[in-house]
């Protein structure tokens, strides 16, 4: 499929500069995510302290600054120090624990606020996209955007700001009471930690890769399954089932590999990860055991170095890990900003006035030397003219692929011809308000759209604020309302629940209330071929008669009954009008139409209710 999307240029920072106002949003919550990272970083550097003073001060003989007389009184010996040792490790945890706890929650909170308003705000500019853009596009890859990679504005957030904030806050906070405790440790942890950081990411690497396989397969193992489930009466009719299954099994069996593959890198990382802190923590210890022998160093300074190798190891890895996820992170904001930069093709002018019909019933639609063109060596339109007067029903009638619907889909502006203009009352539809447009136009399509909703609801679905009696009386006009009654919740009934299905005409007729519940001057009606008996077919066209009173209709035509409903018919081959008139006219012409409709006899007559 052709992607709609142009290829981006910049670089990743001013991509990531272009999420910060989601970023800004959220800056009180930031603000305080950051202060309390930093009261989590001091609680990171204090936590080995008591056991320093516990062992140099309270067990051993060193008096620290004065604490020793302070705590280690005569009466009681030594307890009072040690038990006070005890009262601050046990507050410092639980500090830490509460500190880690407001940070989790201050941080799901604002991150997901960042995440949704992002992908909302995506999802909004999605919709507005011309249909030119979502026939180019998969939904399924929209999809994937919206719900996946609107996760680069929290990613983005913890990558860059969150997460360095608070292991650089940690390293500096850790290294600057390392030297002042010895110089010589602290300068051999720092030059043994991004070593240590090295062989970890090193080793690292696999499990991303495998991860990603595994995510592969996951993704294809969902995809079989979903084409399989949204394809049922193929499966069946084709006995496929047997054939599928032994696909998902193998499937199944790739991914039991690839989870067994997972599993060993991650095992593998956690081996390495582990001599790599045991080779760097013995290395100060057997450093720090000398310092301590030649008496420049306390055995409690030790421990507190200890403590500090894996605080720093771990500072380091996370800060290097947030900084290998930026390709990552860039290629999701690379897939959104490709979203929110889309052109659109049919931009709605600031300001535009709204469209203003000039006549009581329908309105005056030209079609002004109309070109438009899908594909740029295909053109689907050619200088098409035409004017349909207020009121008129118009009928399209051509082969597959004449361009009946592009010419029936530039009136709400799905998209906008490449040459010529399109007028409503005189007015060029780009000049008017898009939403004041498409209020004026209703749509019946040839596969009825129905929304999981109550029927009252996809009545009422153009006009929210219908009343009851409104869904009912257009209901009434459809002739669905006698059906609509029969079901067990009436207008209640949700489509899809509880097994609700409605048959092909049912939808049909309920599609017909939502035009006529929307009452507007302008009608496009692509009429359905699916084969109905000839009882609902001719209530569907009763309804329909209905519904073309005092409009002004373009209906795509496929049946001699709807046909002969038309004031005039339009013939349409390779994207031009070649006949125009009523039907009787061009029948007597004996030309391309009177052709058609004889080679199409059978499928012109073969539904018709006469
Ligand atoms: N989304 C699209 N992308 C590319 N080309 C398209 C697209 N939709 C239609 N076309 C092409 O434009 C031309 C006109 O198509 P259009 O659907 O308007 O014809 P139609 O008369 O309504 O046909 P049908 O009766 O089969 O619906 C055809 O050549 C078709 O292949």
């Amino acid at each position: 499929m052709q992607n709609a999307f142009p290829v981006p240029q910049d670089g990743m920072l001013a991509k990531f500069r272009r999420l910060l106002p989601y970023l800004w949003e959220e800056r009180g919550r930031l603000s305080l995510i950051i202060l309390l990272s930093a009261v989590a970083s001091a609680l990171t550097v204090l936590a080995p302290w008591p056991l320093k003073i516990l062992v140099d001060v309270a067990l051993g003989d060193t008096d620290l600054d004065g604490w020793r007389a302070a705590f280690v009184d005569p009466e009681h010996g030594r307890t009072r120090l040690v038990v006070a040792c005890g009262v601050a490790t046990a507050l410092l945890m639980v500090l830490t624990t509460l500190v880690g706890n407001a940070l989790s929650w201050l941080w799901a909170s604002s991150g997901h606020r960042m995440l949704y308003a992002f992908a909302s705000d995506l999802f909004d500019r999605i919709q507005r996209l011309s249909l030119l853009f979502h026939f180019r596009q998969s939904s399924g890859d929209l999809l994937s955007r919206i719900t996946g990679d609107s996760w680069a504005v929290y990613s983005m957030a913890s990558q860059l700001l969150v997460t360095p904030v608070r292991q650089i806050l940690t390293i500096i906070g850790v290294g600057a009471t390392a030297i002042m405790l010895s110089p010589l440790l602290t300068a051999l942890i720092f030059v043994l930690a991004p070593l240590m950081v090295w062989s970890v990411r090193r080793f690292g690497q696999p499990i991303r890769e495998r991860a990603q396989g595994q995510r592969q397969t996951e993704a294809a193992l969902a995809s079989f399954a979903q084409q399989t489930l949204s394809n049922m009466p193929l499966v069946q009719v084709f006995g496929l089932s047997q054939r599928n299954t032994r696909a998902i099994r193998a499937l199944g069996d790739r991914l039991v590999t690839a989870s067994q593959q997972l599993v060993i890198a991650n095992d593998g990382y956690t081996l390495v990860n582990n001599l790599a802190l045991a080779t760097g923590a013995s290395l100060v210890l057997f450093v720090g055991a000398q310092q301590v022998l030649a008496g420049d160093l306390s055995v409690g300074s030790l421990l507190i170095f200890m403590a500090y190798v894996e605080s720093l190891r771990e500072a380091l890895a996370s800060l290097l890990s947030g900084y290998g996820q930026l390709r990552t992170i860039e290629a999701s904001a690379d897939r959104v900003l490709e979203v929110v930069d889309a052109r659109n093709d049919v931009p709605d002018r600031p300001n535009a006035p709204p469209l203003r019909l000039s006549h009581p019933q329908g309105a005056d639609i030209t079609f002004d030397g109309v070109s438009f063109t899908y594909e740029p060596e295909r053109p689907a339109l050619h200088e098409v003219s035409l004017e349909i007067a207020a009121g008129e029903t118009l009928a399209l009638v051509g082969p597959t692929g004449a361009g009946k619907s592009t010419l029936a889909a530039l009136l709400p502006r799905f998209f906008d011809p490449q040459s010529g203009e399109v007028r409503i009352d005189g007015q060029r539809l780009p000049d008017v308000a898009l939403a004041s447009l498409r209020a004026q136009v209703s749509i019946v399509l040839q596969e009825p759209f129905l929304l999981p909703l109550s029927i009252a609801e996809n009545i009422a679905f153009g006009r929210p604020d219908a009343t009851e009696n409104e869904i009912r009386a257009a209901a009434q006009a459809a002739n669905a309302d006698a059906f609509i009654e029969a079901l067990p919740d009436g207008y209640d009934s949700v489509i899809g629940e509880r097994g609700m299905t409605l048959s092909g005409g049912q939808r049909q007729r309920i599609s017909i209330a939502r035009a006529l519940a929307k009452d507007t001057p302008i009608l496009i009606f692509d009429e359905p071929t699916s084969a109905v008996d000839p009882e609902t077919e001719a209530q569907i066209l009763e309804a329909m008669s209905r519904l073309l009173e005092g409009r002004t209709t373009v209906i795509i035509a496929h049946r001699l009954s709807t046909i002969e409903r038309a004031d005039r018919v339009a013939f349409l081959e390779d994207g031009r009008i070649v006949e125009l008139g009523t039907h009787e006219q061009l029948q007597r012409l004996g030309g391309r139409m009177a052709r058609f409709q004889s080679l199409q006899g059978m499928a012109l007559h073969g539904g018709d209710d006469g």
